[in-house]
């Protein structure tokens, strides 16, 4: 990867001027119209928007899953648009968890199992059972995912995503599949390693009420920032209502 200007010493990610557009056939769809923010370390945000406003592109694109049209990312000192498909491969196995909607976790695995796959490969991982601990899912190291509910299972996942200590966890609607209760379960979760561990936190969310537990609340709207708040209190998951 090519170095960049130097960022300010807390900065994560900054993203300048970056667009995304699809090309469907005849039709371009403009996913991202030019979008500069930066996330500084140990942060917790919410992208917040509607609906197709782009939030997963930019998540993707942060995560190094996909590549804008035009702009230019950095993470850290290290332009990730100037990284080569392999580059990005390492700079995601090393530096990223991601947290999905759908856990997506082998079913033939115990939860632990599951954990220790990437921990296996990964440079400097916690022990499974730890990363277990941190999401409270300890005690169901040895059940498989058929055993545990939508909500046990994605904590399961967040303790595969952050086994590996990752700099940052990247979340895409990580409560969507999970009733009210469930989620706040799971954010309490995400909540707790942002606290615990320093992880830079993204969670990307169509729900208001979740912005509630952020440092700063990104709204995008059509593909663009719409408004940067930071909030002079944040809730804890548990005081959350929607
Ligand atoms: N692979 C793709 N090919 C074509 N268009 C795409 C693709 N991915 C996203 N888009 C379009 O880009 C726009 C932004 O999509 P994106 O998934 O980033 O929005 P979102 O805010 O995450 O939406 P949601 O909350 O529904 O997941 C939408 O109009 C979407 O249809």
């Amino acid at each position: 990867m090519s170095a960049g200007p130097l960022a300010a010493a807390n900065t994560v990610f900054r993203t300048i001027d970056v667009t995304k557009v699809y090309q469907m056939g005849e039709v371009q769809v403009h996913a991202l119209r030019g979008v500069t923010f930066e996330l500084c370390e140990h942060e917790f945000v919410v992208l917040l928007g509607a609906s197709g406003s782009g939030k997963s592109t930019l998540l993707n694109i942060l995560g190094g899953l996909d590549i804008p049209t035009s702009g230019t990312v950095y993470y850290l000192d290290d332009e990730l648009t100037a990284s080569d498909e392999s580059e990005l491969t390492l700079y995601r196995r090393k530096h990223v968890g991601f947290v999905f909607q759908f856990y997506n976790l082998i079913p033939s695995l115990t939860a632990r199992e599951n954990v220790e796959l990437i921990t296996e490969i990964a440079d400097n991982p916690m022990p499974a059972l730890d990363a277990l601990h941190l999401v409270q899912m300890d005690e169901r190291a040895n059940h498989f995912p058929a055993q545990l509910s939508g909500g046990e299972q994605q904590r399961v996942a967040i303790a595969r995503a952050i086994a590996k200590q990752p700099k940052v966890l990247l979340c895409d609607e990580p409560t969507g599949a999970l009733d009210v209760h469930t989620g706040i379960v799971v954010l309490e979760a995400i909540a707790r390693i942002n606290r615990e561990l320093g992880t830079t936190t993204a969670v990307i969310t169509h729900n208001a009420a979740i912005s509630q537990m952020a440092d700063r609340v990104i709204s995008l709207s059509d593909g663009q920032i719409a408004r940067v708040e930071r909030n002079q209190v944040k809730r804890n998951a548990n005081e959350l209502q929607w």
